[in-house]
């Protein structure tokens, strides 16, 4: 294994040095993780090119069985070298070492897998095509890979949303440069040396680290040698992301923000829906696109939620990654705890109650420069405040109280957001009707975030363009050709 502490480019299987370098620092105490090599417009301009040779140089062409049984290699090299990168994801997002293992990357091999199969199975449509004057033909199509594809994701879960994306990507026949983001560099760059170990031909996965404007983000979004862009992350980027490529008129994917809702019906199991709450808000200190930031519950029952989420929230257990009985790390950067904080002196001017949390945790002097927050509820705000409206993406969520299904539907979609919403009832009917009035890429009943890696993932308005997963993916990283034969 090479050297954790020192993050290269890789560029046609080889480590690309820069003059420039910054340094990753760990949210967990502020100590140092790494110093990374920031690409220049010529190294990306180097990534480019050597995804384009290996694109032409057989990877884009090869029998689907070939690519399949990579991806499988991929998926196996990485359960083999799990605890290296759950360290690297620790290291870089102070995140519990379980959740780490469990979520990140497990998903990881799963996504490799999960695309694998997609490829292995899916087939496309043909039509026997009759016309008016008694000619028929068969139409059918071929699916080519899209191309050259830039990757670019944000630091919430590093290696499950590269992953989520590189998988589908190389599957059809696509090579990819990725830019992960300048906050979790770590896993992207440990994922090249698996792809080595797999046997995937240099070239295919190529790695540019750096930031958005004016950085490798920036040089690889706008470069003419691309041929799509596939993007998780804030939505003000997707759109900084639409005007780099328009001149070029790419296509693009994209996952971005949420502001999203859960609905608790008086009807619910209750102590389920507290702690699928519970989970939906807080997972990841709050930072998962998906988690709950507003909480519309029926009146006759809200006093009850709020006191039940309020003790829970109390439980969660703020501490090092790797100790036992830690539930919550810290925020990935003192810069995005700021943000969050903002937010927090923002919602009492707005005039929330703030019942649990709302400042900083005394953690002791080890973790004192950490980006530790406090797991917080607020009350008292409703959908005209900004605190309702605006995407926090921190251990947060507003309560407010609603008297009917109708208004529960009204409240819950009045936001310029759409990735996804939960519903807590126990009247089947119910679930399904609010479920399918919830205007989302995903609605959930009585879970949060139950993944299918078939079904489509995505969002509307503000949070994203398209749909990924299982053949949801395959339209976008293939160009199908459609071959018209006259019988
Ligand atoms: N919908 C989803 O599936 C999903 C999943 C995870 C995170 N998110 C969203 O991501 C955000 C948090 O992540 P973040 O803060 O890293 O997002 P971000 O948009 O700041 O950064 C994401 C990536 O884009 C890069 N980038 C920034 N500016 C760029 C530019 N002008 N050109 C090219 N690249 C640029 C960054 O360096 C990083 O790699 C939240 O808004 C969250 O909701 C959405
Ligand atoms: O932070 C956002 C989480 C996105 C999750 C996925 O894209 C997924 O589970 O596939």
């Amino acid at each position: 294994m090479s050297d954790p502490t020192q993050l290269f480019n890789v560029v046609g299987g080889k480590s690309v040095s820069s003059d420039k370098t910054f340094e990753k620092i760990n949210p967990v105490d502020g100590s140092l993780v790494a110093t990374v090599h920031e690409a220049d417009r010529e190294i990306v301009d180097q990534a480019v090119d050597s995804a384009r040779a290996a694109l032409n140089g057989g990877w884009g062409g090869a029998p689907v069985s070939e690519r399949v049984a990579a991806l499988r290699r991929v998926a196996d090299c990485i359960d083999a070298r799990a605890a290296d990168f759950v360290a690297a994801e620790v290291a870089d997002t102070g995140k519990p070492v379980a959740l780490a293992r469990e979520l990140d990357v497990a998903r990881a091999a799963a996504n490799f897998r999960s695309f694998a199969d997609t490829v292995a199975t899916e087939g496309l449509d043909s039509f026997l095509t009759e016309t008016a004057s008694g000619a028929t033909a068969l139409n059918y199509a071929v699916r080519k890979p899209l191309g050259v594809v830039a990757v670019i994701v944000p630091w919430n879960l590093p290696l499950l949303l590269l992953t989520w994306k590189v998988a589908p990507a190389l599957a059809c026949g696509n090579t990819v440069v990725v830019k992960p983001s300048e906050e979790t560099p770590s896993t992207a760059t440990l994922l090249a040396e698996v792809m080595a170990e797999a046997g995937v031909p240099d070239g295919v996965y190529n790695v540019v680290h750096g930031f958005g404007p004016d950085s490798a983000g920036e040089f690889l979004t706008s470069h003419d040698g691309i041929d799509g862009v596939t993007f998780t992350g804030e939505s003000a980027t997707g759109s900084a992301i639409m005007r780099a490529v328009a001149p070029n008129v790419r296509p693009v994917s994209f996952e971005l923000g949420g502001k999203n809702a859960a609905v608790v019906f008086a009807d619910c199991d209750l102590d389920k829906t507290l702690d699928g709450l519970t989970r939906s808000i807080f997972l990841n200190t709050g930072q998962v696109c998906l988690c709950t930031e507003r909480v519309y519950v029926e009146r006759s029952i809200f006093d009850q939620v709020a006191d039940g989420l309020v003790q829970r929230a109390k439980e969660l257990r703020l501490g090092r990654p790797d100790v036992d009985g830690t539930t919550t790390g810290p925020l990935i950067s003192q810069q995005h705890r700021a943000k969050v904080q903002s937010y927090f002196d923002l919602a009492v001017q707005e005039g929330a109650t703030v019942l649990t949390g709302g400042g900083i945790p005394d953690l002791g002097t080890e973790l004192a420069n950490g980006a530790w927050i406090e797991p917080t509820l607020w009350t008292g705000l409703d959908n005209s405040d900004r605190c309702v409206r605006e995407e926090v993406f921190g251990p947060v969520a507003a309560l407010i109280p609603f008297d009917t299904e109708e208004e529960a539907v009204a409240l819950a979609n009045d936001t310029d957001y759409g990735l996804a919403a939960a519903v807590w009832t126990t009247n089947l009917q119910r679930g399904h009707r609010v479920a399918q009035q919830m205007r989302v890429g995903m609605a959930w009943v009585n879970t949060w975030y139950l993944r299918d890696l078939r079904s489509p993932f995505g969002g509307v308005g503000l949070s994203g363009i398209g749909r990924e997963g299982g053949v949801h993916s395959l339209h976008f990283y293939t160009e199908p050709t459609n071959v018209c034969v006259a019988l």
